[in-house]
C-alpha cells in the first residue's frame, strides 16, 4: 500500500490517456487535445477523460466527473496527464483545484504547459499542496514504451505550441509519388496509392483543422478534400480550405461544393498562409497540392513536416517522414512511428 505504481502501470495509463486524447485531434481548436487517466493505489484505471471541444470541460474535469459518477473519487491516488494541468480560470475553472479536491497523491505530467504565462504554475500549485509531481520526460527510459508515449504527448500539443508561441499554423505536407517518382495520377484518376495509404490520408484530414490546395490541383482533379473513408467528428468546428491561386480560376461548381464543406479562402501568397490560418484559430493544416506549390513550400521552408508515400515497383509503399522540429503530430499515427524514428529532424 505504498501508493506508488510500477512503471508498467504508468505506461498503460499514459497509453490510455493518449488514446483518448487522439480521438479528438481535429476537434479542439484553438485548444490543444489533452488526455487524463485517474488510477487507484493498485494501478487500476478508474476513469479516462479527454478535452473534446473548446469551451467544454478539460480532460481532467471529464475524467473526474466520470469518477464521481461511478462513486470512485475517494479511491484516486494517481493522475496521469498528457499536459500540465491548468491553474487559471479561463472558459472553465482550474484543473489543479479539481485534482486537489481529491485524495490524489501523485500527478504524472508529460508536457509542461507551453503558455509562458502559466508555465510551471499547475505543477507548482500541486506541489505547494503537498502532492508529488513526476515528469514523464525525466523518467522516460524507465517506463515501457516511454519514448513513444512522450513523442505522442508532444505530438498532441506541437501544433498548439507553434500556433500560440509563433502565431503560425502547423503545415503537414502529404505527397504521394508513383514508381517514376512523379505525383501525377493515371488518366481518369485522382489518386494511385493503396487503400491503407488512402485511409491514412483521410485520418490525416480528420485530424487537421484546415486543408491547403492549389489552383493546378483543383483544375486537374476537382478534389473533394473531405473526410470520407473514416468517421469524422460529429461536432467538429468548420474546417478551412485555402486555395493557393493567383488567378482564382477554379470551376464554379467545384467552388459551390467546396463552400458547403469548408470556409474557403483564396491566397495569392503561400508565404502568408501559416499566419492567415493561425489568425482564424487553425492549429494544424494538411497540404494537398501538386508539384508546383510543393516546390514553393519546400524552397521557402514553410513546411513543418513532410509525409511522402512512395509506390514501389513491387506495388508496396514506403512511408517516410521529414520533420523540422523535435516533436511532430504525425507521431500520433502508429504506422508512422518507424518512419519518424528513422529520419533525424532537419532543424533550422
Ligand atoms: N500525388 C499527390 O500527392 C498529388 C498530386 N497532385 C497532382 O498534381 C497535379 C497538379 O500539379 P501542378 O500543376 O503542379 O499544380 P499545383 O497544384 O501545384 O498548383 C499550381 C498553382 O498554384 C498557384 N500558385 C503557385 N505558386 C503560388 C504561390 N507562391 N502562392 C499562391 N499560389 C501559387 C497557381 O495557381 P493559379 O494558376 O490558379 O494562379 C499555380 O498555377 C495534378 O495532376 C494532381 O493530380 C495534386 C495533389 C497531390
Ligand atoms: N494522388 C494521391 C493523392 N492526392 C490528393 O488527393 C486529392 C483527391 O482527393 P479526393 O477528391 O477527396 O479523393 C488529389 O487532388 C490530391 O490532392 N493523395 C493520396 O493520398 N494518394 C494519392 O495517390
Amino acid at each position: 500500500m505504498t501508493g506508488r505504481l510500477v512503471f508498467e502501470q504508468v505506461s498503460k495509463a499514459f497509453r490510455a490517456a493518449v488514446d483518448e486524447a487522439r480521438r479528438f485531434v481535429g476537434a479542439t481548436m484553438p485548444n490543444p487535445p489533452v488526455g487524463c487517466a485517474l488510477l487507484d493505489e493498485n494501478g487500476t484505471i478508474l476513469a479516462v477523460g479527454a478535452h473534446h471541444r473548446a469551451g467544454s470541460g478539460h480532460a481532467e474535469r471529464n475524467a473526474l466527473r466520470l469518477c464521481a459518477e461511478r462513486g470512485l473519487t475517494d479511491r484516486i491516488t494517481t493522475a496521469i496527464v498528457t499536459l500540465e494541468p491548468c491553474n487559471h480560470t479561463g472558459r472553465t475553472p482550474p484543473c489543479t483545484e479539481g485534482l486537489l479536491a481529491t485524495p490524489v497523491k501523485t500527478v504524472w505530467i508529460a508536457c509542461p504547459d507551453p503558455n509562458p504565462k502559466v508555465a510551471g504554475g499547475g505543477a507548482s500549485r500541486l506541489e505547494a499542496e503537498g502532492r508529488e509531481v513526476r515528469w514523464l520526460e525525466r523518467e522516460v527510459t524507465r517506463i515501457p514504451a516511454g519514448p513513444l508515449l512522450l513523442a505522442q504527448c508532444r505530438g498532441l500539443i506541437a501544433p498548439f505550441i507553434r500556433w500560440s508561441v509563433e502565431g503560425k499554423t502547423w503545415l503537414t505536407v502529404k505527397q504521394a509519388v508513383n514508381i517514376d517518382g512523379l505525383m501525377t495520377p493515371p488518366p481518369g484518376r485522382t489518386t494511385f496509392t493503396s487503400r491503407q495509404a488512402l485511409d491514412l490520408a483521410h485520418r490525416l484530414r480528420r485530424a487537421t483543422d484546415a486543408v491547403v490546395t492549389a489552383g493546378g490541383t483543383v483544375r486537374a482533379d476537382l478534389p473533394g478534400l473531405d473526410v470520407r473513408r473514416v468517421e469524422d467528428h460529429v461536432n467538429r468546428p468548420q474546417r478551412m480550405l485555402v486555395v493557393c491561386s493567383r488567378t482564382k480560376d477554379v470551376p464554379r461548381n467545384w467552388l459551390t461544393v467546396a463552400e458547403r464543406r469548408f470556409d474557403v479562402i483564396f491566397s495569392d501568397s503561400i508565404e502568408d498562409v501559416p499566419k492567415r490560418l493561425a489568425e482564424a484559430g487553425m492549429l494544424w493544416a494538411l497540404v494537398e497540392a501538386g508539384p508546383t506549390l510543393l516546390g514553393e513550400i519546400r524552397n521557402r521552408r514553410l513546411w513543418d513536416d513532410w509525409l511522402r508515400i512512395a509506390v514501389r515497383a513491387d506495388g508496396d509503399e514506403d512511408f517516410s517522414v521529414e520533420r523540422r522540429h523535435d516533436a511532430t503530430p504525425l507521431a500520433l499515427f502508429d504506422e508512422l512511428a518507424g518512419p519518424i524514428a528513422a529520419i533525424q529532424p532537419d532543424f533550422v
